[in-house]
């Protein structure tokens, strides 16, 4: 059996970033970014007001105080979008709203609140140094710069930010393609009537899910029947996609077709059987041109598999790094685990806070792999290394978030 990590390691290498397309920025949240996002623009493009107040000479009301208030001479009015086009000398004071152009000649904005005023004259009653409440043009960002590096999925904050920017069209990664292949004669799709001794397929609706989750396009290409038929034409349909994925038919069984259609099809299967619980019977090869990855059949095995290998293929393809940044996460068990064999496990788990705020984890009692129950409930996976020692409540292990970041499982 070959280890995790070097299964992983064989299968990404077989992945590389896909190309560029041009999208309209309401269309790039969730895109990873091929280009920089480079400013059109200078923000502000001029010295705002960061208050409504009085534009003043800040050396005019030096000297001003509550009880000795200074008084300007009150010139006009610079509001949003309609700037004041005259310029302001000695004791005199222009009204001006939050974001309006600051007129030539100010240097200070004092706050309404610290004035009081009529039709021609405004009492100062506060002294306010230059630059006061004042935002010079570029002190949020300059024509030319870059805003967003390539490789960053773009968060509905960076669409705001290149909105700002006057960016209207951005360079992203294409999605990937990637088609689902469910397969067995006991299966079918959910709402369709049920036969005597068969089930609804969880598999294949929660791999197009999780693919969308990770910004692939998902083809649902349905169930194939346990014949060798039905695989290879269903198989097909995956002609012009990034990736196939298939679900059951994994092992080695009567009826685990895929493994054996595949094989006579001249697919090549770089990977197959994994020291992992759950997921052993996961393979990868190439089906023609379409890189496949056979997950196994029952439905945590291939959740988990989905987030362990099909998760980071998908970033690859958009040219972000395998894993989320941060490394790996850590948290103190809650329950005693009992040695593990040569299997590297993921026990599906919750994790908590101690009274002194370390993170806490307690896996499930039952792991069985066809229980979707509790692997729906999980919202991390406890890594538990091939050959690892029992292990005692307060140990620290390894943990894979299912929630948060970019993950959402
Ligand atoms: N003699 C052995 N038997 C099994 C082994 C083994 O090593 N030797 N491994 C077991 C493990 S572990 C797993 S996992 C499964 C993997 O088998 P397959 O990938 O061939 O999957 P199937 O046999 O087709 O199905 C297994 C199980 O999952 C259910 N299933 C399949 N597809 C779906 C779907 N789309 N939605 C919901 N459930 C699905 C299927 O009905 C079976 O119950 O093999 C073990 N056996
Ligand atoms: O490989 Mo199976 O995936 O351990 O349940």
């Amino acid at each position: 059996m070959i280890p995790v990590a070097e299964a992983r390691a064989r299968i990404l290498s077989a992945f590389s970033a896909l190309p560029a397309e041009t999208v309209a920025l309401p269309d790039a949240l969730g895109r990873v970014l091929a280009e920089p996002v480079v400013a059109r623009l200078t923000q502000p493009p001029f010295d705002a007001a960061a208050m409504d107040g009085w534009a003043v000479r800040a050396a005019d009301i030096a000297g001003a105080s509550a009880d000795r208030p200074v008084s300007l001479r009150r010139i006009g009015e610079s509001a949003a979008g309609h700037a004041f086009s005259g310029i302001l000398r000695a004791g005199e004071a222009v009204r001006i709203f939050t974001g309006a152009p600051m007129p030539g000649g100010a240097t200070a904005v004092v706050m309404q609140e610290d004035c009081a005023d009529d039709d021609s004259v405004v009492r100062v009653g506060r002294a306010v140094t230059a630059g006061r409440y004042v935002r010079p043009a570029g002190f949020d960002f300059s024509e030319r710069q870059e805003l967003i590096p390539a490789g960053r999925r773009m968060t509905a904050r960076d669409v705001a930010l290149a909105a700002g920017a006057n960016v209207p069209w951005l360079s992203v990664r294409r999605r990937p393609r990637v088609a689902v292949l469910a397969t067995g004669d006991e299966i079918a799709m959910p709402g369709d009537p049920l036969g005597p001794s068969q089930i609804v397929s969880t598999n294949a609706l929660g791999l197009c899910a999780l693919i969308a989750t990770q910004g692939g396009t998902a083809l649902n290409l349905g169930i194939a029947r346990d014949s060798a038929e039905s695989v290879a034409a269903m198989a097909a349909g995956a002609v012009g996609c990034d990736l196939l994925v298939t679900t059951g038919g994994a092992a080695q069984g009567d009826y685990d077709l895929v493994r054996d259609v595949l094989a006579d099809k001249g697919v090549s299967l770089d990977v197959h059987a994994i020291a992992m619980r759950p997921g052993k019977a996961l393979m990868f090869g190439r089906a023609g041109s379409v890189p496949l990855l056979g997950l196994p059949g029952n439905p945590v095995s291939t959740g988990v598999t989905g987030v362990l290998f099909l998760r980071p293929i998908l970033r690859v393809l958009q040219g972000l790094p395998p894993d989320d940044p941060g490394g790996p996460q850590r948290a103190r068990l809650t329950t005693a685990l009992k040695a593990n064999d040569r299997r590297q496990d993921y026990l599906r788990a919750t994790r908590s806070t101690a009274a002194d705020g370390a993170a806490l984890v307690t896996p499930f009692a039952r792991q069985d792999s066809a229980i979707t129950s509790l692997f729906a409930q999980a919202d991390c996976l406890v890594v538990r290394p091939p050959h690892a020692p029992a292990a005692q409540p307060g140990d620290m292990v390894e943990i894979v978030p299912l929630t948060g970041g970019s993950c959402n499982l």
